[in-house]
């Protein structure tokens, strides 16, 4: 399924002594066109399939998100993105019912119901005869087993939320380190998504492709039991082991890496600083697109990269600037969050993220204009929390509103837009949006539906600012609860165990300093609150060093008496 899950594995099958040919691995299926002999050459086109949401609101924005995320999936070359993000043409969507709504559980076998499974077919044959489509996205987390079916029902390789975030940082990442985590988190992903499945030549096989009936992804079903049960669970082994191997490999590279940070950052902190004090790190942290990159270029008059597409950075960057007072700080630009972030990735990013742990002082970016603003804050501090951030750091963040500008014009837009129902009630926005992204017309969405019969579909237009529009006839109001049950329907297993009572006592009830990092709003008054908030901390540290040095001081320094004892001894 994933292209570079399908590298990852043929790698690691070749560190190995060759092995008997019905045991090699069957490389997934790729999200890649095949009419591309360079992958790099054409990213793949997706269709993203969009479980419906209670919230009308929170469903305009997990589309919007889905599609930048479908969009973003592009390899560099050299270090850079070949195609403008803009550029891009808005993928095919379909809403569909959500099987978890209505206190339904999803399907163990194609996570949808037949008919929404049809219904997806049916709108795949549609877009496809305009040959536009690699592969589907389901923006949902998905099972090994669930993804195999799909594959079968659509004939296309399916991937789901977490596989195609490990699959952007896979496309994104540069740097060896930041390569060898999207391995890592590549290969934990696979790890446990393997099933049996029907390879060439009629055997049955543990990979993340083939044809038929998926068995089990534990390896029951050959029969017996340990070391006599059958083949299958024999092939299963060997391809955990495999997998096991290639990552206790990367593990130990990743150990490199992280040993040479922290020996750096110890570095930075006796030798870095001017005028007696240590080299402060600043980390900007907050939500994939948030305007992390952009905020740090400008604060420190650098370049780094920033881009609309969803995880730019993937590989961190340290950047040096001057505040108000004269003191030297690093900031430290990374990798972005986002609502059910991979487990997976947080892992293998360790050592990535422990610069954020290690950080003297946090600040927090959030997207000002981001509909679904509130979980974007928790998501990012459910993160923070998870890869081991202290309470007291957490508290001492520093919460920037960025893109104030972009607010302003969201309001401008907004006015107009009343003001235009009001002259014109039969005015239809999506019509006019669709003839810029070039994506399906409202008269071809009608006609796919009538082709379609069964089940939920919809078709919309526009994405790059704008969301799903009032007008989303097909949704069914009954099945909506109120908004505040909202929050936990999308995230409902990520917001269970992590501590929201304790994150809604930590964040601010509104942001320290509002920003726009591209017209320089709000940035002096953000560089003098970090100034401050630094100052304020080695004011505390001094005094914790004034303490230890007395303690340090009395347990060593021998007394008279201690003195003179030793002299009579002696
Ligand atoms: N209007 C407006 N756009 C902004 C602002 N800051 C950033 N952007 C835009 O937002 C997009 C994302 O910016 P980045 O700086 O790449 O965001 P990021 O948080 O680093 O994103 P990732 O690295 O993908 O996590 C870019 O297109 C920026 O031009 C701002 O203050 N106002
Ligand atoms: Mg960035």
């Amino acid at each position: 399924m994933l292209r570079n899950l399908s590298a990852t594995l043929e790698s690691s099958r070749k560190t190995l002594s060759s092995p008997p040919s019905k045991w090699r691995i069957q490389p997934p299926p790729s999200l890649y066109s095949t009419a591309s002999s360079d992958p790099r050459d054409a990213p793949p086109k997706l269709l993203v399939v969009q479980p419906r949401l209670r919230s009308e609101k929170l469903l305009q924005a997990k589309l919007n998100e889905a599609l930048c995320l479908a969009n973003s999936l592009e390899d560099q070359r050299d270090g850079y993105f070949h195609t403008d993000f803009f550029d891009k043409p808005l993928p095919p969507h379909v809403l569909v019912q959500n099987p978890s709504l209505k206190g339904h559980k999803p399907r163990a076998d194609t996570y949808f119901g037949p008919g929404t499974v049809d219904t997806i077919k049916c709108h795949l044959n549609a877009v496809e005869t305009k040959g536009e489509v690699d592969a589907v996205f389901v923006n949902a987390t998905l099972s090994g087993i669930q993804l195999r079916n799909m594959e079968r029902a659509w004939g296309k390789p399916v991937v789901d939320r977490v596989g195609l975030i490990i699959e952007i940082f896979n496309a994104h990442a540069y740097t060896k380190e930041a390569r060898l985590q999207a391995e890592l988190a590549a290969l934990s992903y696979k790890k446990s998504r393997l099933v049996r499945v029907l390879g060439p030549g009629g055997r049955y096989t543990f990979g993340a492709s083939g044809e038929a009936e998926v068995v089990s992804a534990r390896g029951r079903g050959g029969g017996g039991q340990g070391f006599m049960s059958g083949a299958g669970e024999t092939e299963l082994q060997l391809q955990r082991r495999r997998v096991l191997e290639r990552r206790n490999y990367l593990l130990t590279q990743i150990d490199e890496v992280r040993r040479t940070r922290a020996v750096q950052r110890a570095g930075r902190k006796r030798h870095g600083g001017s005028a007696g004090h240590r080299l402060a790190t600043v980390a900007v942290v907050g939500y994939t697109n948030a305007g992390k990159s952009t905020l740090v270029s400008n604060l420190t008059d650098s370049d780094l990269y920033s881009d609309c597409r969803l995880f730019a950075t993937v590989d961190p960057r340290l950047r040096s600037a001057a505040l108000p007072s004269g003191r030297k700080v690093l900031f430290s630009d990374t990798v972005g969050f986002i609502s059910d972030l991979p487990v997976q990735l947080v892992e293998a990013f360790h050592a990535t993220l422990e610069e954020v742990v290690e950080a003297d002082l946090l600040v927090h970016v959030v997207d000002s204009t981001a509909p679904n603003l509130d979980e974007h804050r928790t998501t990012v501090l459910q993160v923070l929390q998870q890869i081991g951030v202290s309470q007291e750091k957490l508290q001492n963040m520093i919460e920037v509103w960025n893109k104030i500008d972009a607010e302003e014009e969201c309001m401008d837009d907004d006015q107009y837009l009343d003001e235009d129902e009001e002259a014109d009630e039969t005015s239809n926005l999506d019509g006019e949006e669709d003839v810029n992204t070039g994506t399906l017309m409202e008269t071809e969405v009608a006609n796919e539906k009538s082709l379609c019969d069964s089940d939920v579909i919809e078709e919309k237009g526009d994405y790059s600012d704008g969301w799903l529009y009032e007008d989303d006839t097909m949704v069914d109001e009954g099945d909506f609860c109120s908004p505040s049950s909202v929050a936990d329907e999308q995230n409902e297993s990520s917001n269970k165990d992590n501590g929201v009572e304790i994150i809604g006592a930590i964040l601010p009830s509104g942001p320290h300093v509002k920003t726009s990092a591209i017209t320089g709003v709000g940035l002096q008054e953000l560089m003098e609150l970090i100034d401050k908030k630094l100052s304020e901390q080695d004011k505390k540290l001094k005094g914790a060093q004034v303490v230890e040095r007395n303690v340090f001081d009395r347990k060593w320094r021998p007394s008279h008496t201690q003195d003179s004892s030793i002299a009579v001894e002696n």
